[in-house]
């Protein structure tokens, strides 16, 4: 299919190499990703939202095969054990085999879980991400981080897994709703942050035409940030070092999360709020100034983001949470604070103290 605006960026991993096409029209151009299936068995996973919508646009792509579908309800709340229980049982049901192929067709919520699934079956099958969120097409779909949320912690049970390929069909965003895409563009806001000064104010320049969701301006933030991350994925693919940058604003983040048992905060939302706190941190510590922490702020409110911790929410009570991240090693906190737009670092050994003391002056007790 001729396709003018399509976007092909490389997640550079050797034998492991993956595209991750952006454009339009590309659930129905089932010859594209039907020639990364290699078995005859197929599982759609997806959710009872997403599914009415877009199962239809790729059905036709699976004529000829085994396929069934094994749809999540909708929520944070159902990326859980207990469901990749149940899409093993579905694969179990389809009869596949070692050269099936899982089909994630949804956002980060279904993405991990249909990626750690196919981790887990027979110890490593295909996967196929098809992200129809502005999160899940910027970050979640790509890189290979899959899993699950426990009780006790976001994301505490996964595997690294990574995709044959991405397809992020532009098309889908427009059902999704104002706030959840808003959240995608936290995740945006965080790689340029991280290490992408230009690419910041770009974000600043373009907020006006993002906020109101401009095809253009929206098909460059998604590829200007997929190909920040696919660089840094190459580099360090199971996050032995410098990949843990892309957590940033994430320990406080998923402990926002967990504190709202998955259900107060969207993960975006966790992560803008987690980014300013980070950006207070740092200023505590002497690493940053105040300005570069308001005009962090500025560009989150601008573009619809909470920056303020929701009510209810008690400082002990999240640092305890902090204490289980996976960046941590016995005793000793590990976070991703910054020097400043641009210039995020991996700092070890920061003191509790001053964590809840930024904890603390966010929620007033
Ligand atoms: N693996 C990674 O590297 C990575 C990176 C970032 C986030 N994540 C994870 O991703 C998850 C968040 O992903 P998310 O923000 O996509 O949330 P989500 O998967 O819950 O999707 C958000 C909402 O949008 C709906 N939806 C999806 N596509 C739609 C569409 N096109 N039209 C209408 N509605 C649609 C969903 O049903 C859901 O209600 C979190 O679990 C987070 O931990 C993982
Ligand atoms: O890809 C990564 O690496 C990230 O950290 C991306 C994050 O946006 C994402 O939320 C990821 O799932 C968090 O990873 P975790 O290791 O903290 O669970
Ligand atoms: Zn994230």
């Amino acid at each position: 299919m001729n396709n003018p605006a399509l976007q092909t960026i490389t997640v550079a991993l050797g034998q492991r190499s993956y595209p991750v096409w952006i454009g339009s029209g590309l659930l129905a151009d089932h010859a594209r990703w039907r020639a990364m299936l290699r078995g005859r068995h197929a599982l759609v996973i997806s959710n009872t939202t997403v599914a009415p919508l877009y199962l239809p646009c790729i059905e036709a792509g699976l004529d000829g095969l085994k396929w069934s579908s094994f749809l999540l309800d909708d929520g944070e709340a159902h990326k859980s054990f207990a469901n990749v229980g149940r899409a093993l049982e579905a694969l179990g049901q389809l009869g596949a085999t070692r050269d099936a192929c899982v089909i994630a067709l949804g956002g980060g919520v279904v993405g991990d879980l249909a990626g750690f699934s196919a981790a887990c079956w027979m110890r490593g099958i295909d996967f196929i991400q098809m992200p129809t969120t502005l999160l899940a097409m910027v970050d979640s779909s790509v890189g290979g981080k899959t899993g699950v949320n426990l009780p006790v912690g976001k994301n505490l049970a996964g595997a690294f897994h990574q995709p044959r390929a991405v397809i992020a069909d532009i098309d889908t965003l427009a059902t999704l709703p104002e706030r959840e895409y808003h959240a995608g563009l936290a995740e945006v806001i965080k790689g340029a942050a991280i290490g992408d000064e230009p690419f910041f104010v770009w974000l600043e320049q373009h907020a006006d035409a993002l906020a109101a969701r401009d095809p253009a301006a929206v098909l460059e933030a998604i590829a200007r940030k997929v190909r920040y991350k696919a660089g840094v994925v190459a580099r360090d693919e199971t996050e032995q070092g410098k990949r843990a940058l892309l957590n940033l604003g994430h320990t406080f983040g998923h402990a926002l999360e967990t504190a709202g048992h998955y259900t107060t905060l969207l993960h975006g939302e966790g992560v803008a709020i987690g980014m300013r706190l980070a950006a207070q941190l740092s200023e505590r510590l002497g690493m940053s100034v105040a300005a570069d922490t308001s005009r962090l702020q500025r560009l989150l409110e601008k573009l619809g983001l909470p920056t303020a911790i929701p009510p209810g929410m008690e400082a002990q009570q999240l640092l305890a949470l902090m204490r289980l991240d996976k960046k941590n090693t016995a005793g000793v906190l590990r976070l991703i604070l910054w020097r400043g737009i641009g210039r995020a670092e991996i700092v070890a050994g920061v003191a509790e103290a001053d964590v809840l003391a930024v904890l603390q002056a966010a929620t007033g007790h």
